[in-house]
């Protein structure tokens, strides 16, 4: 294996270095596929037509894949450093608008909105979580005109990403959802320490008493109900399974023969700047590195993968969207379509417990040994509703603290953002108590938000609307769901500690009557904050879908211009992390 900072390894060189297929990217270059960005979409989708992974025989396509950001640095692949790359050159760095109805507790009244800028894209950046999403939610996608998006079709393909490592693989009910082959490693959380086994027992059991059930995976047989997480690293020692670390590092990709006369170039740190077309058909794709600008052809393909927020202005340069937003980038249009509308994202409200100064289950206050190779918090993950709807509404997350815990201020001020009123309350309670934190994430949003630009500069940030909670029912849905949580409290261990939830000091709320619907529908709007989960703003669609931007295969309606699922196109949000769909 190659060395962690260095991604020229065979079959994975920068086209600079002229390697592959002997055709390096000079101005005027041809490949059959052009690929842009090289995140959990496109290094996965450029290192699958190359031919990685291909069944024996298969023929290989000439592909480049365009990365603005260089290799993943070694802070990248420890999962226990997570978070350490935020706000860094490494991240986009982009953040919502000021003043929108919800998020009032984030610092500075605006939430930042990490995204990654290297190999892998947010997947060297993200969580790491692993959740495939429910059948249906895919079954409805293929309904809205999506050709092959309906979950029969889908299901392999999780499938031959997934490299399962784990003793849950002893249980034959197990090992029937999932596959050890492929590049994409995925495990459960383990702990070495007793005590936080047992704390994470505890909380199961309390859960299981206000109706929500134990189960082995919510990857299998059904998504309700809860269980320890899963997160994409390997076993120890662990590795972040980025898609720069499963498709591009060494020609993994999938550990197959890989397909005759493939070959596959990657050049980093080159910005592409806009589409090629040739009437509306795309051919090619324009892109600055190191001050000169190149353009690049596909004979085939172009294929848009920067991101919820990098593609839609992609699409923008080039003349493709709706006319007002065009004459404001002073763009001629080309093509009529909704670009940059329709954002969805997966929005989070925690609620934290906290109960008698002496812990519940252990007096000995254990300070659990965090280890690198994790996910460095413990914590449960899973789903329910708050209605007889058959998809879970709600995704549920539980952290457990032990007291007086680092974690919690890494957790609440680095990580979430969130104001004085709200770190320092949790904080204060954790110093003589260990603290059960509820994360409540909102599946299915019918709230919508917007991405507004004012340049055609890549490096430019735009107005980001994030537009959470303007939809009621994803009010009543947030507040039934807290609701729920509040029951907690009257479980046996629970009940027994004392618990109870913190008070915040949240000013929006100041004149609400404490624990009334109001209350907490307004602590809701206070508290959401994103999961950075951006999606829908070059969605996916029928042909004349409403709203839609790209007809159903994958061609952006009379452009040529083609897109991989990746969450930019998805028409509605699942009930899943991101990165194992696209
Ligand atoms: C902090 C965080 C935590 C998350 N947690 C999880 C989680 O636990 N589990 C999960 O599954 N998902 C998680 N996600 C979401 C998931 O990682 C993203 O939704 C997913 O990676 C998006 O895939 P993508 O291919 O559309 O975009 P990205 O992965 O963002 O890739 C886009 C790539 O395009 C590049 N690019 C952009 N513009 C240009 C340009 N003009 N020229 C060249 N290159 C360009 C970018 O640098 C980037 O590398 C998280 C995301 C973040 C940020």
């Amino acid at each position: 294996m190659c060395d962690i900072s260095v991604c020229e390894c065979a079959g994975t060189r920068d086209a600079g270095a002229g390697a592959g297929a002997g055709r390096p990217a000079v101005d005027g270059a041809e490949y059959d596929f052009v690929v842009v960005g090289a995140g959990s979409g496109g290094a996965t989708v450029a290192a699958r037509l190359a031919g990685r992974g291909a069944e024996r025989g298969a023929r290989g396509a000439r592909v480049l894949l365009l990365e603005a950001g260089g290799n993943p640095p070694r802070a990248s692949v420890v999962p226990g450093l997570l978070g350490s790359l935020a706000y860094s050159s490494h991240d986009w760095n982009y953040h919502s608008v000021r003043g929108e109805r919800a998020g009032a507790a984030q610092r500075g009244g605006r939430a930042p909105l990490t995204r990654g800028k290297m190999l892998g894209g947010c997947s060297s950046i993200n969580s790491m979580m692993y959740t495939r999403g429910n059948p249906e939610d895919f079954n409805e996608w293929a309904r809205m005109g999506c050709e092959n998006w309906d979950w029969d079709t889908v299901y392999p393909y999780f499938l031959k990403s997934e490299g399962y490592e784990g003793p849950e693989l002893s249980d034959p009910n197990f090992a029937a959802y999932h596959n050890t082959e492929g590049p994409m490693k995925v495990t459960k959380q383990r702990f070495n320490d007793p005590n936080v086994d047992l704390k994470l027992d505890v909380l199961l059991q309390s859960l299981q008493e206000i109706g929500i059930n134990s189960i082995e995976d919510y990857n299998g047989p059904t998504q309700f109900g809860i269980s320890r997480g899963y997160f994409m690293h390997s076993a120890p020692p662990g590795v972040r399974s980025s898609t720069a670390e499963c498709f591009l590092r060494g020609g993994r990709g999938g550990g197959g023969a890989g397909g005759a006369g493939g070959s596959l170039h990657v050049l980093k740190h080159a910005l592409a700047t806009r589409v090629l077309l040739r009437g509306a058909a795309a051919v090619g794709v324009e892109l600055t590195r190191h001050n000169k600008t190149l353009h690049i052809f596909a004979t085939k393909e172009v294929i848009l993968s920067a991101g919820a927020i990098g593609t839609p202005r992609l699409l923008l340069a080039s003349g493709i969207g709706r006319r007002d937003d065009l004459e404001r980038l002073n763009v001629k249009q080309i093509v009529d379509l909704p670009v940059g509308y329709d954002l969805q994202d997966h929005l989070i409200v925690p609620i934290a417990f906290t109960g008698a100064p002496t812990s519940f289950v252990d007096q000995q206050n254990p300070n659990p040994k965090y280890s690198l190779d994790y996910f460095p918090y413990p914590r449960l993950n899973g789903f329910f509703s708050v209605s007889d709807w058959s998809r879970p509404q709600l995704q549920l997350s539980p952290y457990y603290f032990n007291q007086s815990s680092p974690l919690v201020f890494k957790a609440l001020n680095n990580s979430l953002n969130y104001v004085e009123g709200v770190v320092e309350p949790i904080q204060k309670a954790n110093a003589d108590s260990e603290i059960f934190m509820m994360c409540l994430i909102l599946l299915h949003p019918k709230s919508r938000g917007r991405i507004v630009y004012h340049s055609v500069d890549p490096l430019a940030s735009p107005d980001i609307y994030l537009g959470y909670l303007t939809h009621d029912d994803d009010l009543s849905i947030m507040r039934e769901g807290i609701k729920k949580m509040l029951r907690l409290t009257e479980s046996r261990y629970f009940s027994g500690w004392g618990a109870r939830a913190v008070r915040l000091a949240l000013p929006t709320c100041a004149g609400l009557e404490y624990g009334s619907d109001e209350y907490w529908e307004c602590y809701a709007l206070a508290l959401a904050r994103t999961v950075w989960h951006q999606a829908g703003t070059a969605r996916a669609g029928g042909a004349g879908a409403r709203g839609a931007c790209w007809t159903r295969r994958c061609a952006c309606a009379g452009s040529g211009a083609c897109a991989w699922w990746t969450p930019a196109r998805c028409p509605r949000c699942p009930a899943a992390t991101r990165t194992p769909p696209s």
